[in-house]
């Protein structure tokens, strides 16, 4: 059964991500009152508004200019440690994403930016070597601290939003494509002796095609204009400096009228420790959800990390004997002291690979599967979750939610979804093989028998079209 979460597999990021993003819907304002300061701003999925504080994110309006010559344009994104806009550079008459550290990290992060290893990345992400990294940095003092902004290039959306379950889903050879150029891109930063550390669909993201071609007007017709909301207290008080005055809800590429999203892929947020094997490990968890929606270690069996440790066991086979009796804290690390870890968890589910490579759905023709059977009506909590993508985007990617089983849309996971699916076109059988191969290649318990990045490089799933 495929569940609407996974956990630490290499996927986690992306999930949490829904996790605080569900939250956000949930609660209301009074729940709220004896927790947040903030009101929710009523946008959707934005920063959380309580690091609006000493410590936390600088407060950042539209039109603001830093380092005189970044005018802030429009909003790209929050994460757990910046909010990140899209700006432009009057100095070099061309579009950046502005990265703005919250103060209580920005130390951390100049520190790392002068590290050995972050130089060697610099020198070789010129260019078309697919991976990003900041093109300069600079800092400001603001009401909130000391923070550190970082200018990178704009990038489109990340390939965990364009292919994330029920949600969103690559066109097979899409997938194909993002995942031969992620392994491409991680060879490289290998070969410089260098790592990612969190190499997730998430930080892979999709390029822009040329968006110095668009002056801001432009950019407003085909995206609209920014949408924003007065920030407001729960107390009703003025909020001070600490806090913007409104919330601007961040642009979505996808919502774009005309194709602007480029079909090559790039390597972002690199935390650069030192394991190859374990990046081509997360990349194999990275393949198999660009070409499936989700995580091969997914389970509704998986309640902590260390239940992925069983996922993976019940899935690849019993964990080497050469580790002997050796047990797991609830993170998921090895110990063999008693006091800190347990044996593993018998788990209900039993899959193999084999079986969840065979299990990958494709989208019908004409949007529509049949059971024979009709289905009584679902509410659906978002309406545009049936639209299909606008035509620029439909080469690249599809909404299994636009899809009609019968007489009614896919909607989300319940004890009847596993049926629905089982009416969805499968992988062909030649790409299963193929896939499973390249798969059964990473997922090796013995590192130094696992395939590396430059070694997959040639691998016939990489080149399945160029055959064919
Ligand atoms: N170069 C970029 N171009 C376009 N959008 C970007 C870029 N960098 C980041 N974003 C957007 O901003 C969001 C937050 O960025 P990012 O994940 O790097 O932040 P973070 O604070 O390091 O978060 P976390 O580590 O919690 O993921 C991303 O999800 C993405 O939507």
């Amino acid at each position: 059964m495929l569940p609407p979460h996974d956990h630490d597999d290499g996927e986690a990021q992306d999930d949490d991500k829904v996790e605080v993003q569900d939250d956000d819907k949930l609660v209301s304002p009074s729940a709220a009152s004896s927790w947040f300061r903030f009101l929710p701003a009523g946008l959707g999925d934005t920063e959380d508004l309580e690091r609006y504080a000493s410590g936390g994110f600088h407060p950042t309006h539209l039109g603001d200019v830093f380092d005189g010559r970044y005018r802030v344009v429009h909003k790209l994104g929050a994460g757990g440690f910046s909010t990140v806009w899209l700006a432009k550079d009057t100095t070099e008459d061309r579009y950046v994403a502005l990265k703005i550290v919250v103060a209580d990290q920005s130390a951390a992060i100049e520190a790392r930016n002068l590290s050995p290893g972050r130089a060697a990345l610099r020198s070789s992400s010129q260019g078309n070597s697919g991976l990003v990294i900041e093109q300069r940095h600079f800092t400001i003092d603001g009401p909130n601290g000391h923070h550190i902004y970082l200018v990178f290039p704009v990038l489109g959306p990340s390939t965990s939003q364009l292919s994330c379950y029920l949600d969103s889903r690559l066109t097979p050879r899409l997938a194909r494509k993002a995942g031969y150029q992620a392994a491409q891109a991680l060879a490289r930063l290998h070969a410089l002796g260098l790592c990612h550390g969190d190499m997730t669909t998430a930080n892979i993201a999709f390029g822009l095609s040329n968006i110095d071609q668009y002056t801001e007007d432009d950019f407003t017709r085909l995206l609209g204009a920014p949408e924003t909301a007065p920030l407001e207290t729960e107390s009703g008080e003025e909020p001070g400096p600490e806090a913007p005055r409104y919330i601007v809800k961040p642009l979505d590429f996808l919502d774009s009228k005309k194709s602007i999203i480029s079909w090559d892929v790039q390597l972002i947020d690199f935390d650069l420790p030192p394991v190859p094997a374990s990046d081509v490990w997360a990349l194999g968890c990275s393949i198999f959800r660009l070409r499936s929606g989700h995580s091969p270690f997914a389970s509704l069996d998986v309640w902590a990390p260390r239940d992925t440790v069983a996922i993976i066991a019940s899935t690849l086979g019993d964990l080497p004997a050469s580790w002997g009796d050796v047990l797991f804290n609830y993170e998921g690390q090895p110990t063999q002291d008693p006091e800190k870890g347990a044996p593993l968890r018998e788990l209900v589910e039993k899959r193999s690979l084999r079986e969840l490579v065979d299990a990958i759905y494709d989208r019908p023709d004409n949007g529509i599967a049949m059971t024979g059977t009709t289905r009584r009506e679902r509410e659906v909590w978002n309406k545009n979750d049936n639209i299909p993508y606008p035509p620029c985007v439909e080469g690249m990617a599809w909404k299994p939610k636009s899809t009609k089983i019968d007489n009614i849309y896919l909607y989300g996971y319940n004890e009847e979804t596993d049926g629905l699916l089982a009416v969805m076109p499968k992988i062909t059988a030649i790409e299963a093989d193929l896939l499973y191969d390249l798969l059964s290649k990473i997922f090796v318990y013995d590192t130094a028998k696992r395939i590396t990045a430059e070694g997959m490089l040639a691998h016939p799933w990489f080149h399945m079209d160029q055959d064919g």
